[in-house]
């Protein structure tokens, strides 16, 4: 796997640092508040689970499916939504986790499901944001690291369903789009 990777953007040691500082942003800006934590699957796997032991609050944890790139390098410019999460969202402060904002469409769709759910609060957490791609206005409340304008993959993030597994987030060679 290591092998079709053309470089590291992001080591496991960056992104636990990164984890650590906004565990403790979070913490507390939502001191005395029992957020329910929406990790977007299945991108935000990693991320959801490496940052949340860095919160130090009561929280809940639910988890969305939506999909728009479908395995390709490229935005479908629809957000599917796969499996929806079970938690009632009216009058909770929601904390949504993303790995990446990139056109913002995914992040769009999830936002306004939760406002139009009743949701008291809802706040972003990303791990990272690639403002290059920007489609709609819409950003986090939370970014780890302002990504280049690069098709990332690794730490939750794939090509073609692959590459989820790395431990670092890095660039693919060239060679490995079809
Ligand atoms: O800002 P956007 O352009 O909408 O892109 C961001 C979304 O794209 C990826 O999801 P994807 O649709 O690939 O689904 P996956 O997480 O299941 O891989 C990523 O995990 C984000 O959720
Ligand atoms: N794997 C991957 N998925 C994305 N979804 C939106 N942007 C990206 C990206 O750079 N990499």
């Amino acid at each position: 796997m290591d092998n079709d990777i053309a470089k590291v953007l992001y080591s496991q040691e960056d992104i636990k640092n990164v984890c650590q500082k906004l565990g403790k942003e979070i913490t507390k800006d939502y001191a005395g508040k029992t957020p329910i934590i929406v990790s977007v699957l299945k991108g935000a796997i990693f991320f959801t689970t490496d940052v949340v032991r860095e919160i130090d609050l009561n929280t809940e944890m639910d988890f969305i499916d939506v999909s728009s790139y479908h395995g390709g390098v490229a935005s479908s410019g629809e957000v599917d939504l796969v499996t929806d999460m079970g938690s009632d969202v009216a009058g909770r402060d929601i904390l949504i986790i993303e790995d990446i904002v990139d056109t913002g469409r995914t992040l769009k769709y999830i936002v306004d499901l939760m406002m139009q759910r009743s949701a008291n609060s809802v706040k972003v957490c990303t791990l990272m944001d690639k403002p290059t791609g920007r489609v709609l206005k819409i950003d986090a409340d939370y970014v780890g690291f302002t990504v280049p304008d690069e098709f990332v993959v690794g730490y939750g993030l794939d090509y073609k369903e692959l590459y989820r597994n790395l431990p670092y987030v890095g660039v693919l060679k060239p060679e490995i789009y079809e």
